[in-house]
């Protein structure tokens, strides 16, 4: 049991040792040494990331328990009580007890822990020991990842319960996800192959929050299955923000006209056999990073996109096709460019172009709709890339997405997928995204239905 080997934090917190090469270290999520390592090379330019002081306090507590939508979250509650009991009102790393090593990366080491008075509550700790960043580099990264998980503030981003500086050790106390990463995840799966409703669940939600990560000016720049996390409830979390960079975003009303050519007239009555060109106009609400721009080649090589393999330059592009890579990945089981190499993943990503293994998965009901939107996004040209210039809001429209009803997207039921362990939510669900075609399907056949009866109840022309 996970109690049974708990380690309880040294109560003098400059004395801590944060190592932990106990036998308790189990990793659950640990990242597997097939996950993809992330790379930083910085062309000592403007990658815009403003000088940040992280607090040399030795703890911190954003304040951030005020936000409305966290006021009845149960580890808020927990935290509030932990620092109303602390003689200081803050918390410490002495309030927590770690119950487990979950996983290690670049910058440091992830544990499950508990607050010492309350068991039910679980947290992330992350742990950087500052006396190991080997440059400057990576003392940048941790300052990056503090000043944007401080800022963040979305149910699929995690949450900042505390930014603890003690001894040489930075700690971030963050939502804890007990069901891994999708990469983990991936791997379980029959053929490395999420079914395509999964992938469309998932997709749809990392869609959400990069809209949300663009709209305040973040490029993510690492987008991959290692770094969405499973919540208990079977929703994700994008984690790791070291590599993001930050711009200015005025966000906008941009119109256009879309041509849709088999639209019928008058709401199908009078003429309703005639298909005829209507025009539409198309409204979006646009808050996207377009001017960013930075020239640091950082990201993962099968994920990186070709404006980042030249080098000259490149913005908020290079999300969205990361998250072509990702649909791909999800989908086939493997990336669309990968090599024998790195190098020739890299050759492979500036001058090849997408194809798509006719072997699996082509019948399946919207893998068509699914290879176009990966089609448009991956292309080489940021400037033609579909979400470069009008954002989430012209991926969302894509068909693969059909029939979402993104404002209620947090209520869908998560899918069953194999290795996946959800707790079942005392919410109700508005379905789940496997059913909303079946359920469009229905909804078209009752329309056409009480056509059928209104047109027969016309009765014969005179
Ligand atoms: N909130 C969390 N809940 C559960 N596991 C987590 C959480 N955050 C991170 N992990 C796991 O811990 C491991 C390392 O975490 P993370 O990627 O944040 O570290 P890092 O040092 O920033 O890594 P990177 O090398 O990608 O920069 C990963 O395997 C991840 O799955």
């Amino acid at each position: 049991m996970e109690d049974d080997h708990h380690q309880s934090l040294s109560s003098h917190d400059s004395d801590l040792d944060l190592s932990f090469t106990t036998t308790t270290t189990t990793t659950t999520s640990a990242r597997t040494s097939l996950a993809r390592s992330s790379l930083s090379l910085s062309f000592n330019d403007s990658t815009r990331i403003s000088s940040v002081s992280v607090s040399t306090a030795s703890t911190e507590i954003p304040n951030l328990h005020c936000r409305p939508h966290r006021r009845s979250d149960t580890n808020w509650s927990a935290i509030k009580a932990a620092t109303n009991l602390s003689s200081d009102n803050t918390l410490h790393l002495h309030h927590l007890k770690l119950i487990r090593h979950v996983g290690s990366g670049n910058l440091g080491r992830v544990f499950l822990c508990r607050l010492r008075d309350n068991d039910h509550a679980n947290f992330a700790l992350k742990v950087v020991d500052n006396n190991l960043l080997k440059s400057k580099q990576l003392m940048l990264q941790v300052q990056t990842e503090a000043r944007i998980l401080s800022s963040l503030d979305h149910p699929f981003l995690p949450t900042l319960y505390a930014h603890l500086e003690a001894s040489h050790y930075t700690c971030f106390l963050i939502d804890y996800c007990p069901n891994g990463d999708l990469h983990s995840l991936l791997k379980k799966q029959p053929n490395y192959r999420f079914p395509i409703d999964s992938v469309r669940f998932y997709t749809a939600e990392i869609l959400i929050a990069l809209e949300y990560l663009h709209s305040v000016g973040i490029v993510y720049r690492d987008l991959k299955p290692e770094n969405i996390l499973i919540r208990n409830d079977g929703h994700i979390m994008l984690s790791d923000f070291d590599l993001c960079f930050n711009a200015d975003v005025v966000p906008m009303v941009k119109y256009s006209k879309k041509r849709n050519k088999t639209r019928r007239n008058c709401f199908g009555f009078g003429s309703c056999t005639k298909k005829h060109t209507q025009e539409e106009m198309l409204m979006d609400f646009v808050a996207e990073p377009t001017t960013a721009y930075s020239r640091s080649c950082v990201g993962t090589h099968e994920y990186l996109a070709p404006e980042l393999i030249t080098g000259n330059g490149h913005g908020n592009g290079v999300d969205w096709w990361a998250f072509g890579v990702l649909i791909y990945e999800l989908l086939y089981g493997t990336t669309p460019f990968r090599g024998g190499s790195k190098e020739t993943t890299l050759r492979n990503i500036a001058a090849r172009t997408v194809k798509f293994d006719e072997v699996n998965n082509n019948n399946t009901r919207g893998m068509a709709q699914a290879k176009d939107l990966i089609e448009k996004l991956l292309v080489k040209d940021p400037r033609e890339r579909l979400g470069c210039a009008r954002g989430a809001a012209e991926i969302k429209r894509h068909p693969f997405f059909d029939g979402i009803k993104w404002p209620l997207i947090r209520m869908y039921r998560p899918p069953e997928v194999r290795g996946l362990v959800v707790k079942k939510s005392s919410k109700g669900h508005v379905g789940h995204v496997g059913g909303l075609l079946s359920s469009q399907k229905k909804r078209r056949s009752l329309w056409k239905g009480v056509k059928c009866m209104l047109l027969k109840n016309k009765g014969p022309k005179r």
